[in-house]
């Protein structure tokens, strides 16, 4: 069976986006895998799937690299609004609101929370600041954001080797659903800079939910002001948030190609 997908970034962190509205291409974790492969498939940190959705303009699904479905991603969302033109786009996150404007795509993101049953951890802790560590990252603040992160503030982010500590968090037993790692400092009254250990992808040059969820936790502590400048490694998000409202973060999105491809080629 031909499929027909979309080659699109965020910030560099990269997507094979297919649009399934109208036709079944059925997506497996093997498949998701395969296909996400940068050696052997097309290359991807997430496979993003379109299908057809009520009260929605459409669906967005979510596979990360290692094949698992998750509930949210930042960067797609801009992608997909970009590449479609949807400006309500449900998730397994939640629905969420897209715009456009001279600034770049707006993605309002729902509210954050911050239950410890809602990141989830496997019992209860205070999310705020976690009394846990892991190799000197310590008082990690919890975040859901449609997806799970979580967040540590650190004085200088160059000292700390993420590619080491981010796989000892994220398959952590606290966070039964896995989580993604955020590793940020503070660099200004509004700005910090960010890496993040993606649940199932690894490093990425950029993560939507982890800006998110970073920023949150940056206001909550009252390190930043909003709207806060997020600076990644592929470039900079500005995340809009105040306590009790949605988060409305603010960034490119980038299409590649368009291609062709053999469904059976990817098992
Ligand atoms: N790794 C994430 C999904 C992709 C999120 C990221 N690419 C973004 O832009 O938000 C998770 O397992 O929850």
């Amino acid at each position: 069976m031909r499929f027909a997908f979309d080659k699109m970034h965020g910030l560099g962190n990269d997507f094979v986006v297919i649009d399934a509205r109208g036709r079944d291409v059925p997506i497996t974790a093997a498949r998701a895998r395969a296909i996400a492969d940068r050696q052997t498939g097309i290359g991807c940190d997430q496979l993003i799937l379109l299908e057809s959705a009520d009260g929605a303009d459409l669906r967005m699904r979510i596979f990360n690299a290692d094949g698992g479905e998750v509930e949210q991603c930042g960067n797609a969302l801009r992608c997909v609004a970009q590449l479609t033109g949807a400006r309500r786009i449900d998730t397994a996150g939640g629905l969420v609101k897209a715009g456009a404007d001279e600034a770049g795509i707006t993605i309002d993101m729902g509210a954050p929370r911050f239950g410890w049953e809602d990141i989830p951890l496997a019992y209860a802790l205070d999310t705020a600041s976690l009394p846990v560590g892991w190799d000197g990252l310590e008082q990690g603040a919890a975040v859901n954001v449609g997806n799970p992160h979580i967040v540590f503030f650190v004085p200088r982010l160059e000292a700390i080797d993420i590619e080491r500590l981010g796989p000892t968090i994220e398959h952590d037993p606290l966070f039964p659903e896995r989580v993604n790692v955020n590793i940020a400092e503070v660099t200004g009254p509004a700005s910090l800079t960010l890496r993040v250990w993606e649940r199932g992808a690894g490093l990425t040059r950029a993560c939507g939910t982890g800006a998110c969820a970073t920023a949150v936790a940056a206001i909550r502590r009252g390190l930043v002001q909003w709207p806060v400048t997020v600076s990644l490694p592929g470039g900079d998000l500005r995340v809009d948030w105040a306590p009790g409202e949605s988060i409305r973060m603010t960034g490119p999105a980038a299409h590649v190609f368009s291609g062709e491809a053999e469904l059976e080629a990817f098992g």
